[in-house]
């Protein structure tokens, strides 16, 4: 299986759905429109920003708003969307969850941000998931994440451990930790044998600079794909036989010794 990935490294407007979806709109238009892209995938909480405060006024009831975009758009294009996350209003609190729909335009997954990020006041405003990023798209076993999450080799792990070719990531990275971004994501890319297709945001809210910087990385940890900082698309071809390739050279996979760990 072989995949035109194209990253959505947009700026988002603080607190400001109306504004950010008809952004997101265009830059999805202008990844697809006459082109033959199989999946985009868009940053964290790109409806809202980091505007936790206000998130039960903006944020998307059950994300029915931003799914049924991803919905339209996603049949329109013929693209499988890795919806980057949004804040989900559910009955017993706000999600950071991140949303998966096929290219019929149907919602495959949902993943709600397991590792919440002290340092910038989310589990202050957030609740923390329950379930893993695992989902299949054209039969293929791939996995979603959400920003911290990569600080966490073990809950990679367990989503490669049971198949995950591909590690979708959509962040909110800041500028200050942009060694560890890079260096976090080349190391997992390394570790478990897979592509990263990571989406950062660009731009800056009223407490942190954003780092951009989205990246794509093979599973022998070649980063064959960087943004600059500033807004842009970037687009890559993925061929997961390679994962496989480098699975049968190096079998961590089942040379690893889980009982002893
Ligand atoms: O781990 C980090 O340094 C950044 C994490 C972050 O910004 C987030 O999870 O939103």
């Amino acid at each position: 299986m072989s995949w035109n990935v194209s990253i959505i490294q947009m700026d988002i407007v603080f607190g400001d759905p109306e504004q950010n979806f008809l952004a997101a709109e265009n830059w999805i238009k202008a990844a697809c429109e006459g082109k033959e892209t199989d999946i985009v995938i868009l940053p964290e909480l790109w409806t809202t920003g980091y505007d936790l405060t206000r998130l039960s006024e903006i944020g998307d009831s059950h994300a029915q708003k931003a799914i049924s975009f991803f919905q339209k758009l996603a049949k329109t294009y013929q693209v499988h969307i890795i919806g980057g996350s949004v804040a989900n209003k559910k009955d017993d609190g706000i999600y950071n969850t991140l949303l998966v729909i096929n290219k019929e335009g149907q919602l495959v997954h949902t993943y709600d941000k397991l590792h919440l990020f002290q340092l910038m006041d989310e589990h202050l405003y957030l609740k923390s998931g329950s379930t893993t990023g695992l989902f299949t798209l054209d039969d293929e076993i791939l996995a979603g994440m959400i920003c911290y999450d990569i600080r966490f080799p073990e809950w990679v792990r367990t989503h490669t451990s049971k198949g995950a070719k591909v590690l979708f990531v959509s962040a909110e990275w800041p500028l200050a930790r942009l060694v560890h971004w890079k260096a976090l994501l080349i190391a997992r890319a390394i570790e478990n044998q897979c592509y990263i297709v990571a989406c950062n945001r660009s731009g800056s809210d009223p407490k942190n600079e954003f780092a951009g910087h989205s990246l794509i990385i093979d599973p022998w940890g070649e980063v064959i794909g960087e943004a600059g900082e500033k807004q842009e698309i970037l687009t890559r071809t993925i061929d997961l036989a390679k994962v496989t390739e480098v699975r049968e050279m190096i079998p961590i996979f089942t040379d690893r010794k889980p009982e002893f760990y």
